[in-house]
């Protein structure tokens, strides 16, 4: 399969939407939004229109798209007795390849979704649009206009998020697409579709969000554990920042923890989310290293029986340790952070704290492994802990502590 060559460069070409009109519509692309029905139809006419607008589109799969005319227009679109009813949106444009095609579809998720974020927030389902075709028997995903007409046969594929289609739309020169070439086709498509949908259009909508302003003072961090956030509220509060959590952003895509070290993980959290949003991001790697275990579960503390399951996990552990007496059972909880901004080298911390891990769990406070890990010193689980005195002691706490002592020079740097 071959994608367009310049697929990870901004190519800008200037598109004329000659006039974009709201009305009522049968095809094209259909979705709901509540009960609303949206209709994005998008069709060529031949002269061009008063209103005349250059979009940065987008030919390679990573790019940007400046959507500012469809989203004025949807905030008409948008304003009540339309909203009962319904509503297209109609771009017509000069030149119809599924380049440009595929481009305005996409741009008009964007718009809408950017609309609803700065409205009630409302989640659209993505969708997304790519242009696939043959060209000698070859694939090519992203075709270009130019690349099209050489093609033998192409289309326009719209996905959205749970991998139905909603518009396939064959020509009469496609009627040779069947059977192996267009599952390699649909394949093709699929590929392009999901890192549309999974990052450059989220990307797109981050990026042109007023909400993703750099405040200074507050630092976004990469987790969706709730446990954690609570404790990093906690941490950071009394030094005066404010915590926002994944969990603030479900639009944010989820990062695969591929790393072979909680360092390697904590970096790509960290690193991924700050990209995306051009925030402070502070991530945190953590897990449980058990010694008789010969360090395990460690950086897989997470999905060690099942994934996120803190009761398997638990019960997995006490049935690996079954056998091993109380002065072998040592294990040590480890946290590494990293925090990272946009255009500087990382800051990374690490904290630990030793104990023993119980035979039968004590305690109701904390999340994951603490109502096994026994904590000498204060002869209680780390689940017994209040809040306050955890952090005192945890691999969280002393690591947020490393942390801090570096923060101030490397955030003036
Ligand atoms: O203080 C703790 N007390 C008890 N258990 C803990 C603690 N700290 C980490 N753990 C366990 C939970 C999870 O099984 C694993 C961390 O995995 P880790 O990938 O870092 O976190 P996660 O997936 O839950 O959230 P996220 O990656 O979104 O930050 O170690
Ligand atoms: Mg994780």
């Amino acid at each position: 399969m071959r994608k367009h060559e310049n697929r990870d460069n901004l190519e800008v070409r200037p598109v004329s939407i000659t006039k974009l009109s709201l009305k009522q519509v049968d095809s094209a692309i259909e979705y709901r939004l509540g009960l609303t029905k949206v209709t994005i139809l998008v069709n060529e006419v031949s002269t061009a229109g008063e209103l005349t607008v250059d979009i940065n589109q987008w030919l390679g799969i990573k790019a940007s798209v400046n959507v500012d005319v469809i989203t004025s227009s949807l905030k008409t679109a948008l304003a009540e007795p339309l909203k009962e009813k319904g509503f297209a949106l109609q771009v017509q444009i000069t030149q119809v390849d599924g380049d440009v095609v595929a481009a305005v579809i996409n741009a008009s998720y964007v718009a809408i979704q950017n609309l609803l974020l700065q409205n009630d927030g409302q989640q659209l389902k993505p969708f997304s649009a790519v242009n696939v075709g043959f060209i000698d028997f070859e694939l090519f995903v992203d075709l270009t206009g130019q690349e099209e007409s050489d093609a033998d046969s192409h289309l326009v594929i719209v996905q959205n998020e749970s991998g139905a289609f909603l518009q396939l739309n064959f020509e009469k020169s496609n009627a040779d697409l069947l059977g192996d070439k267009l599952t390699q086709l649909l394949g093709g498509a699929m590929e392009g579709l999901s890192e549309l949908m999974g990052n450059s259009q989220k990307q797109t909508i981050l990026i042109q969000n007023n909400h993703i302003e750099n405040q200074k003072d507050v630092i976004l961090i990469a987790t969706k554990n709730e446990g954690k956030a609570t404790e990093f509220k906690r941490l950071f509060n009394p030094l005066g920042f404010k915590i926002t959590t994944l969990l603030d952003y479900p639009e944010l895509p989820d990062v695969e923890e591929t790393g072979k070290t909680f360092e390697e993980n904590a970096k790509l959290k960290a690193e991924t989310i700050s990209n995306l949003t051009k925030l402070p991001v502070l991530a945190d790697d953590s897990g449980l290293m058990v010694d008789a275990l010969g360090g395990r579960p460690g950086i897989f503390s997470a999905r060690y029986a099942r994934d996120h399951d803190d009761a398997a996990n638990n019960a997995k552990l006490l049935h690996e340790l079954t056998d091993v007496p109380k002065e072998e059972r040592t294990a040590t909880f480890h946290t590494t952070l990293v925090f990272a901004r946009p255009g500087s080298e990382s800051l990374v911390a690490d904290g630990e704290v030793a104990g023993l891990i119980l035979g039968i769990p004590r305690g109701d406070n904390g999340f994951g492994y603490d109502p096994l890990f026994y904590v000498p010193e204060l002869d209680k689980s780390m689940a017994e802990l209040t809040e306050t005195e955890k952090n005192k002691i945890s691999h969280r706490g002393r690591a947020t502590v490393n942390l801090m002592s570096e923060f101030n020079d490397w955030w003036e740097k």
